[in-house]
């Protein structure tokens, strides 16, 4: 039975297409995402989650030979239209990696740049938003004192809760994490679960995520790509509980990787 997803969307992938060159590696994908909840975007290696997920902010657009066919809306506007300036859409959609990458500058500076280069020069201004983001990233306590260190001190859990604090500074509607956990040990994992789904009280969240349990423990939705297409969306419990494909299911019980 077809499952009725009655949330507001945030965003809606639409007919989307997305080609490497002549690599057709996302294929007539339609997917909304849910507003202010976790959507998980699962499916065995290569699948094109990754591709899906660096859609929605556009970051395809900064490499030459990539191609969107379709639309994404946010809201009601089209992020894939020529009028609208990708930076804009990347200010309202941030990003944060799989892999830590804070800047080769202080804790406060990895912060206060995402306001820096949107021209803000009001000192007090930004040490107000800097500690704001940094509350809201779970990480203001263990670095109040030290905001003048180096990033790169920082623990790997330390480091990916400093990229979100980056990620949150210019208060953006949605964020995009790829695999953010998978370069970090279990304890670091919770915590930026626990902060994952504190933020979604008022930011939308799009993950792809390889662990099964992770989509299972923290996600409202869950998506299943398989060779470039979406083959499967709902809630996360209807997902797991009784997927609607064949392939979906296999996937989760580990017959395909
Ligand atoms: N820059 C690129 N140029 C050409 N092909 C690419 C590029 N990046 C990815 N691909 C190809 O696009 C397809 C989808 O890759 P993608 O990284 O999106 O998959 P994924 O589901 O995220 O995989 P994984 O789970 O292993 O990270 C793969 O066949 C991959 O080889």
């Amino acid at each position: 039975m077809k499952e009725l997803i009655t949330l507001k969307p945030k965003a809606e992938a639409r007919d989307l297409n997305f080609y490497y060159g002549s690599f057709h590696a996302v294929k007539n994908v339609n997917l909304t995402v849910p507003e202010r909840q976790v959507t998980a975007l699962i499916g065995p290696s290569g699948c094109g989650k990754t591709t899906l997920l660096r859609c929605f902010n556009r970051m395809h657009d900064l490499y030459p030979g990539n191609r969107y066919e379709g639309q994404i809306f946010l809201d009601s506007d089209n992020i894939l239209s020529r009028e609208i300036d990708p930076i804009e859409v990347r200010m309202r959609v941030s990003m944060v990696f799989q892999k830590p990458n804070p800047f080769p500058k202080s804790i406060y500076e990895n912060v206060a740049y995402g306001l820096r280069v949107r021209g803000e020069k009001k000192r007090s201004l930004i040490d107000e938003k800097v500690e704001q983001a940094l509350k809201e990233a779970a990480l203001w306590d263990e670095v109040k004192d030290r905001l003048k260190d180096m990033a790169l001190n920082l623990s790997g859990g330390q480091q990916q809760r400093l990229c979100i604090a980056r990620a949150l500074v210019a208060n953006p509607e949605m964020i995009l994490f790829d695999e953010p956990t998978s370069a970090l040990d279990p304890i670091a994992t919770a915590s930026i679960e626990e902060l994952m789904s504190q933020l979604k009280q008022h930011v939308t969240i799009l993950i792809v995520t390889h662990s099964m349990q992770q989509a299972a423990r923290f996600s409202d939705y869950t998506a299943f790509m398989y060779l470039g297409e979406m083959l499967e969306f709902g809630t996360t419990s209807k997902v797991f509980s009784s997927p609607s494909h064949s392939q979906t299911e296999d996937y989760l019980r580990g017959r395909i990787g």
